[in-house]
């Protein structure tokens, strides 16, 4: 990987600021991880109305975060998707635990305020696709962009083919950028998205146990990878073969995931909020 952008080999989509590496960890280390998650106190599980979660790092206001020291086992992954994405202006320092159910999903949402605006997302356990849907300043955006080509026109003379060019570029970027798209998230591997691919679009997990490819950009990406040391067991073979067939992944187990972000307004002092 070359120093200054680690991650431009791992961009799927159109989008220059979403990557995704698979198998970022090892069968090893995901097993660890997972011991670590369901071996942790049973209060540090929070049942939401359609997942569970666990919050380590502290607890995030809108102003910012209460620290709690991450553990041992969790910083050993951190640092290295610090070190290795080189896209955190800090250590990461907050780290949401998801468990989905396969009929469990997150709906679309953009992160919190208080975040320093990358992520980073690890997968365990098993597959899902995750959704980006552009959200509405940004069609606002492409809208009013078309009204001003159409306004041009009339005002300042443009022929009607100057007008159809502008237009074809703003509807063949709309098509090319701004649609929704989705993301397969294999187990193990790292998703991280910052700037546009971060605030200017939802990011959600459909609650269906059946995910459609029709929409996901990183086909090949995610069922493709093969380390050459490290095969696909028989069983993953059959998997990723169903999910080519069917054209879509059919969620059996449950799915675990690490969202790693760093939040840089720190309070050490509760009083001092
Ligand atoms: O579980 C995931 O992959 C997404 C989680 C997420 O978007 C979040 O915690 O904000
Ligand atoms: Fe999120």
């Amino acid at each position: 990987m070359e120093s200054r952008e680690p991650l431009k080999d791992f961009t799927v989509g159109s989008l220059p600021t979403l990557f995704y590496i698979p198998n970022f960890i090892s069968e090893s280390e995901e097993s660890q991880l997972l011991h670590q998650i369901y071996h942790a106190p049973k209060s540090k599980w929070k049942a939401l109305k359609n997942r569970r979660l666990q919050n380590w790092g502290g607890v995030v206001h809108e102003k910012g975060l209460l620290p709690q020291d991450l553990p041992p086992w969790l910083t050993a992954v951190t640092q290295r998707i610090s070190e290795q994405t080189g896209l955190f202006p800090s250590p990461i320092n907050h780290v949401l635990i998801n468990e989905y159910l396969p009929d469990q999903g997150i709906m679309p949402h953009q992160d919190g305020p208080a975040y320093f605006p990358v992520v980073a997302i690890l997968s365990l356990g098993s597959s899902v696709a995750m959704n980006f849907t552009p959200h509405q300043r940004l069609r606002d955006y492409t809208n009013e962009e078309i009204s001003a080509a159409k306004g041009s026109n009339s005002d300042e003379g443009g022929t009607e083919i100057d007008t159809n060019i502008f237009l074809k570029e703003v509807t063949s970027r709309q098509m090319d950028d701004h649609q929704p798209f989705s993301i397969l998230l294999m187990p193990r591997s790292l998703l991280v998205f910052k700037d546009m691919a971060y605030s200017d679009y939802l990011h959600g997990i459909e609650d269906t146990n059946i995910h459609s490819l029709d929409k996901v950009v990183n086909v090949s990406e995610a069922l493709n990878h093969r380390e050459q040391d490290n095969p696909l067991s028989s069983e993953e073979k059959e998997k990723t073969e169903d999910i080519e067939k069917h054209r879509s992944i059919h969620r059996t187990s449950t799915r675990v995931s690490l969202t790693c972000r760093s939040v840089l307004k720190v309070h050490r002092n509760l009083f001092k909020f």
